[in-house]
């Protein structure tokens, strides 16, 4: 799989492109039937199969200020992409005179010139082009006149509803981590850098990586079982996300306690993935309290590991 910041990298042979457009944001299991469709009609054409997805997303830079933090990096899409089968990830550095393109423009710049589709597949609540004028019906007769093969999926749903990047988001920003991980191809994940904390957890006992610069949704406040990566090896962990009012220390964090683990990792890049949420943040009348507390937390995250 390649992964193309700019459209002008993107090669333009003989081998045309199946293609799917959208921002796929967390890779969730309604995208994984788009990207089915678009192996079976990139195989049918003999074409590359091509995701083109904007980075950043464009209420980023239409509305900053009504933006939510993604669910994921473009490599982290991309890689999830690759794993689902797709050749070529385009990641269109999404600006203004993009955003300004008429729906035909955007067929005929992007989708003809650039991409040189030969196929294409869109979900049932697809938009493009400037104001979202393009609707699945517009790019049908787009797609006819052009001598373009065009699926429009049925939407697929969970428990009665749309799945969607945003639902997920919704899920997160909960906590519940659990749901998310279902409607996703993998369960959530952070990444960040391993910070120095107040250095009370070795103290207790427990040690914890605080982690900073996350630049993806954080999950709601609370105790998690998953798995910390650093140094591409994958561990189990207990994570703290919110205040520790035990201290008296109102600062949200996000604290990594990871299993059987004794190195020093300041300093160095980690991912969390979250799979499953053990409970809310409490304030315990004693640090000893709290011990007991952490046990019972670490016993609940193996048994939950262990099946996942
Ligand atoms: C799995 C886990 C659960 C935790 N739960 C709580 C909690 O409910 N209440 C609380 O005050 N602190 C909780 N803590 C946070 C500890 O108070 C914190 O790790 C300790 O204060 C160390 O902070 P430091 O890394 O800044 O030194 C939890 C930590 C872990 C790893
Ligand atoms: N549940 C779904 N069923 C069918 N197609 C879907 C589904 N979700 C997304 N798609 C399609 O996948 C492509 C990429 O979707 P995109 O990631 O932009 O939307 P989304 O997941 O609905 O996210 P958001 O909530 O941010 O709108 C689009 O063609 C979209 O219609």
């Amino acid at each position: 799989m390649k992964l193309y910041h700019s459209l002008d990298d993107f090669p333009i042979s003989d081998r045309r492109s199946a293609l799917t457009i959208g921002n796929f944001d967390g890779v969730h299991r309604g995208h994984c039937v788009v990207i089915d469709e678009l192996k079976r009609l990139a195989t049918k054409h003999d074409a590359m199969a091509v995701v083109f997805t904007f980075e950043p997303h464009p209420v980023r830079i239409l509305k900053p200020e009504a933006a939510p933090p993604p669910l994921t990096w473009i490599d982290r899409k991309a890689k999830l992409l690759a794993e689902l089968g797709v050749d070529a990830v385009i990641a269109y550095p999404t600006d203004l005179s993009l955003l300004s393109l008429t729906y035909q423009g955007f067929f005929d710049q992007i989708i003809k010139q650039k991409v040189n589709a030969c196929a294409m597949v869109e979900g049932p609540n697809f938009h493009f082009g400037k104001g979202r004028a393009g609707t699945p019906e517009k790019l049908a007769g787009l797609c006819r006149d052009n001598d373009i093969e065009l699926t429009i999926l049925d939407p697929s749903i969970d428990g009665g509803e749309y799945i969607s990047s945003s639902r997920i988001r919704n899920l997160v920003r909960d906590g519940n981590v659990d749901k998310a991980r279902e409607m996703l191809t993998r369960p959530y994940r952070i990444r960040g850098m391993v910070t120095h904390g107040a250095a009370r957890g070795r103290q207790i006992g427990f040690p914890t990586a605080n982690v900073d610069a996350i630049d993806t949704l954080i999950p709601a406040n609370g105790v998690y079982a998953g798995r910390a990566t650093v140094d591409r090896k994958s561990h189990w962990a207990a994570i703290h996300i919110g205040p520790n009012p035990t201290f008296g220390d109102r600062m949200s964090k996000v604290e990594v306690h990871i299993l059987d683990f004794d190195q020093s990792i300041y300093g160095m890049p980690i991912e969390v993935d979250f799979i499953s949420r053990l409970r809310d943040i409490c304030e315990f009348d004693s640090p000893e309290k709290l011990k007991s507390q952490l046990n019972n937390d670490i016993a609940d995250a193996r048994k939950i590991l262990r099946t996942h």
